[in-house]
């Protein structure tokens, strides 16, 4: 079989399944999720003129007073009536203007004697320290575009613009299995011939930066029956995540459970270092990704694949992580026949590959905070080069 491209081996995984459906989900419950649709404002924001300080409201024109202080406005207090000539209203911060009224003296500036309020320092310009009406957004205006991630800033807004609930893609449920008579759970002794399984854990903290449930179905051992089992409970999970077995040896056996479970798949082995042997298909409605065991073949894997997968099928307009650019600080040896992804580091003069590259070598895995891509079939690269790179998530 010859090794699939990553960019089509991401299109054919997408292909697999479409985004999951729409739900409602309130706004206090909705950031990392993806808006299933644009989002239209329905006030006006600010709803009028508003003061953006503490002071007077008066007529720019008439300074420097003076003026007579006959009324006030606060915020969520009764709207003021209309401004006479040579009237002043007491204004406070997100208070509207009364109608008339076209600045604000801040208090820092003002002498009052009584009710006679005077200007100081620099002459009053219309509009100064006041937000006029819509100048944030106005109604009916597109603020927020379908595909778009919900972080912070993006919810304070859609609840300005007067929504309590936002329309979003569901999140994947996604059930992990662990393959290999060798592990044992973490923090369990391991004895000669045993190893801690760090694939589960490793890859649950990795989707806990994207919006999705887990479900760890733990060990299972290299057992035909046994996994083709795993492979049945696994059906309920939107995407079923399986770590080892997926090469070539005796006892690599995710292939044949799969598909003796009803699975058909869809590709097996990748034209990437490392992550060869990943492979992806489809069981009853779930999407089955099957990384291999290797550490860090696993973790590469599914910084390119499963990440990807979660953000398709929760609705992201973009899904596929973002290459930025970096300077090389060494040298780079010229690649072979597969994409490698070597792990790397951020330094003050480049990029420092770690010195291990080996899929297993998950020490100098834990150095790296970032990946720097080099496409099959490149030549040498020098110091000073500029590369691209996948930068890790924290
Ligand atoms: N003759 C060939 N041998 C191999 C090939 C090949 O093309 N021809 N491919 C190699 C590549 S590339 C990789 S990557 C590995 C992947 O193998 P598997 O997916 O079958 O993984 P395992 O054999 O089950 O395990 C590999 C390695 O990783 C350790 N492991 C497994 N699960 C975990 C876990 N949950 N936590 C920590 N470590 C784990 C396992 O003990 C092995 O040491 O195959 C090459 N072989
Ligand atoms: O491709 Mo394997 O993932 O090198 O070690």
């Amino acid at each position: 079989m010859s090794l699939l491209p990553v960019s089509e081996a991401q299109a054919r995984l997408f292909a697999l399944t479409p985004p999951l459906p729409v739900e409602e989900v309130p706004v206090t419950s909705c950031v990392g999720r993806w808006l299933a649709q644009d989002i239209a404002a329905h006030r006006d924001q600010p709803w009028a003129d508003l003061s953006a300080m503490d002071g007077y409201a008066v007529r720019a024109a008439e300074w420097p007073g003076p003026w007579r202080v006959t009324g006030a406005s606060t915020a969520g207090g009764y709207l003021p009536t209309a401004l006479a000539q040579g009237e002043a209203y007491r204004i406070f911060t997100g208070a509207p203007l009364p109608p008339g009224a076209d600045a604000i003296l801040i208090q820092e500036n003002a002498e009052l004697t009584g009710d006679v309020l005077r200007g100081v320092d620099k002459p009053l310009t219309p509009g100064l320290h006041v937000r006029a009406t819509a100048s944030d957004f106005h109604i009916h205006q597109t603020l927020l575009a379908g595909g778009a991630q919900l972080n912070a800033a993006k919810i304070a807004l859609a609840v300005l613009a007067g929504h309590g609930t936002l329309p979003v893609r569901k999140r994947p449920t996604i059930a992990i299995l662990s393959t290999g008579n060798e592990l044992v759970a973490p923090g369990q002794p391991a004895p000669p011939g045993k190893l801690p399984s760090s694939n589960a854990p490793m890859l649950m903290a990795m989707l806990g930066t994207v919006p999705c449930g887990i479900l760890d179905l733990g060990i299972v051992p290299d057992d035909l029956e046994t996994m083709i089992q795993a492979f049945e409970k696994a059906k309920m999970a939107d995407i079923i995540l399986s770590t080892g077995g997926a090469s070539v040896g005796d006892h690599d056996l995710v292939r044949p459970a799969f598909t003796q479970a009803g699975g058909s798949l869809d590709f097996w082995k990748i034209r990437m270092r490392p992550g060869k042997p990943l492979m992806a298909g489809k069981l009853g409605h779930s999407v089955f990704l099957g990384l291999p065991g290797n550490p860090v073949s696993a973790f590469v894997t599914a910084m390119l694949f499963l990440l990807p997968l979660v953000r398709h099928m929760g609705g992201a307009a973009s899904p596929l992580p973002v290459l930025a650019s970096a300077r090389l600080a060494a040298p780079l040896p010229a690649t072979g026949e597969r994409d490698d992804y070597l792990r790397a580091f951020r330094a003050e003069g480049g990029i420092v590959s770690v010195t291990s590259q080996d899929s297993a070598a998950t020490a100098a895995m834990a150095r790296a905070d970032c990946l720097i891509l080099r496409r099959a079939h490149s030549a040498p690269a020098k110091t000073g080069d500029i590369v691209d790179i996948l930068p890790i998530p924290a």
